[in-house]
């Protein structure tokens, strides 16, 4: 057995550890970093990178679709399912060849191929070639795709996000279960490519908005387009041939049985803690067993333990990868004199059409925070200047603000430009700007941004009157909905 001393080990070569595993060295350690699957990261072989360039295919194909309503007609549109597939793969081959680059530059002795575990709170067993004794270990191993055993059982056809990279084809069929962003973003963009798509709903949620008027509104907006089912539980996933089975029933009991070439199970990721024993790290963990850890330092507890990324499921996305990972990796090596990093203002894009971005306190936070005591401004985007001329005239912005202070607290949307929108207002809460700061900015025209000063306007409004003392119900933000 190979023995290895460092001062920080690092589990997981993903965004969050090679994040970590940087900013260790920077601060002059000696840091291992342990992989057991391929290096490229998640978002660069099967997450952002990937999805977006299905989505961008979707886009050109949509184009061409609504193309006839400006009165241009491209005659037969044909989708080579095939070519398209083959550029999506080309290009994610292309990042995830920089990562590994970036990667194989690392000197040689940093890097270990296998899958960690402890046997002590400083003491990790990479597969069963070396032991590894670390003063700090910084875990960041990402999350996994959910897909349940009783789903999984009908074969192959049973798939996560991840294996729709792997196509060589578009398929004909596919029923999405799920209706969060992946759902949303593969469903749509398989759906626009030509494939029969229908999305299933346990609930009525839709992605990561809360606010009941934007979720209202997304789910007519999106359902106009994409066949959506709400409130429909699955029942059972048969295979059937060389297609699936797919047996759900509604919200009034009614069951259907549809075929399909491919089940997506898009229902949630989950932190990959399970293979740690973490009983051996001696941390606390919480119910789901993951680890406790402050947010700010990224430390469990007290001890010499870090934890980033997914691996946390606090906020799984890249941004916030690479930023708790940076966090940590700079405070195992700072240990045990650790610093509060920068945590920025939450921001959330879903990549759909209308793109939904959620930013700064969303609907539910501030139910729990202001106790239903916020003042709310909107804006329609049906009628928005610059959004009918594009026709994309649909959706709507819902901004918040704190009575009293005049702040801005946060906002949520489904409509056009919002991965633009979602930015520019996070960083008006970052900086703690308050609702009339924001008014006296300029605003161009004819631009979307002028719907997002009508909501403004409407925000000021309401901050002019604010209800009695006493908490208002939130009705609509009880958990699960
Ligand atoms: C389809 C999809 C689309 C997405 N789109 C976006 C997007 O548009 N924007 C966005 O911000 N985010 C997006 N995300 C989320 C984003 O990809 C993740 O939040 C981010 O990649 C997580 O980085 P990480 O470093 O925590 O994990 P990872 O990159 O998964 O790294 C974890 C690494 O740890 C390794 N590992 C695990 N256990 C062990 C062990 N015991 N020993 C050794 N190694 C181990 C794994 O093999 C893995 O390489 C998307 C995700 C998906 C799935
Ligand atoms: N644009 C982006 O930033 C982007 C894109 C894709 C993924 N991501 C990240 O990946 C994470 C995982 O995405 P996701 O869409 O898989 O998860 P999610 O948590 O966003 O959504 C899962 C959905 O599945 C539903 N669900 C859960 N269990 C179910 C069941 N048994 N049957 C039917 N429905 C069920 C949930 O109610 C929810 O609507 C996201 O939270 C996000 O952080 C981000």
């Amino acid at each position: 057995m190979k023995q290895i001393r460092c001062d920080v080990a690092v589990i997981g070569a993903g965004t969050a550890g090679l994040s970590a595993y940087r900013a260790a060295r920077a601060a002059g350690k000696h840091a291992v970093m342990i992989e057991g699957g391929p290096y490229g990261t998640t978002c660069a072989r099967v997450g952002c990178m990937p999805s977006k360039l299905l989505i961008a295919a979707a886009e050109a194909a949509h184009a061409l679709q609504v193309a006839p309503a400006f009165g241009v007609h491209p005659g037969d549109v044909r989708i080579d399912g095939a070519a398209v597939m083959e550029r999506v793969k080309r290009e994610r081959d292309r990042f995830v060849g920089f990562v590994v680059d970036n990667i194989e530059q690392l000197p040689a002795e940093d890097r270990i191929r296998g899958w960690a575990r402890f046997t002590a709170p400083d003491r990790l067993q990479v597969d069963d070639h070396t032991e590894v004794q670390a003063e700090r270990i910084v875990i960041a191993t990402g999350s996994a795709p959910v897909i349940p055993e009783e789903w999984a059982l009908a074969g192959p056809r049973v798939i996560s996000s991840d294996a729709v990279f792997d196509w060589n084809e578009l398929p004909r069929s596919v029923a999405v279960i799920g209706t969060g962003v992946i759902g949303l973003e593969l469903g749509q963009a398989l759906h626009r490519l030509g494939v029969r798509v229908a999305l299933y709903a346990r609930g009525d949620s839709i992605a990561q908005l809360a606010d009941p008027d934007v979720l209202a509104n997304a789910a007519q907006t999106l359902r106009a387009e994409l066949d959506i089912r709400f409130q429909t539980q699955v029942v059972s996933v048969r295979a059937d041939g060389l297609e699936l089975a797919l047996t759900t029933r509604d919200a009034a009991g009614n069951e259907r049985q549809e075929r399909y070439d491919y089940v997506l199970a898009a229902i949630g990721r989950a932190p990959n803690v399970q293979a740690l024993a973490l009983h051996l790290a001696g941390i606390e963990r919480d119910r789901r067993g993951l680890p406790l850890y402050d947010h700010t330092t990224m430390q469990c507890g007290t001890s010499p333990i870090f934890i980033a990324g997914d691996a946390n499921d606090e906020l799984p996305l890249l941004p916030e990868a690479a930023d708790q990972g940076r966090i940590a990796g700079h405070n195992a090596a700072l240990y045990p004199d650790v610093q509060p990093g920068l945590r920025r203002t939450p921001l959330i894009i879903a990549f759909t059409e209308p793109q939904i971005a959620t930013l700064g306190a969303g609907w539910r936070a501030l139910c729990h925070s202001h106790g239903g005591r916020f003042a709310v401004g909107a804006v329609s985007f049906e009628n928005q200047g610059r959004s009918r001329v594009m026709l994309q005239n649909h959706g709507m912005l819902r901004v918040y603000g704190e009575y009293g202070s005049g702040r801005f607290l946060g906002a949520e949307m489904i409509g056009p430009r919002a991965e633009h929108i979602g930015h520019l207002l996070a960083w008006a809460v970052q900086a703690g700007l308050t609702v009339s700061a924001m008014l006296d900015m300029p605003f161009y025209h004819p631009v979307v941004e002028e719907g997002v000063r009508t909501a403004l306007r409407d925000l000021a409004e309401a901050l002019k009157h604010p209800p009695p003392e006493q908490p208002q119900p939130c009705p609509d933000c009880t958990p699960g909905t």
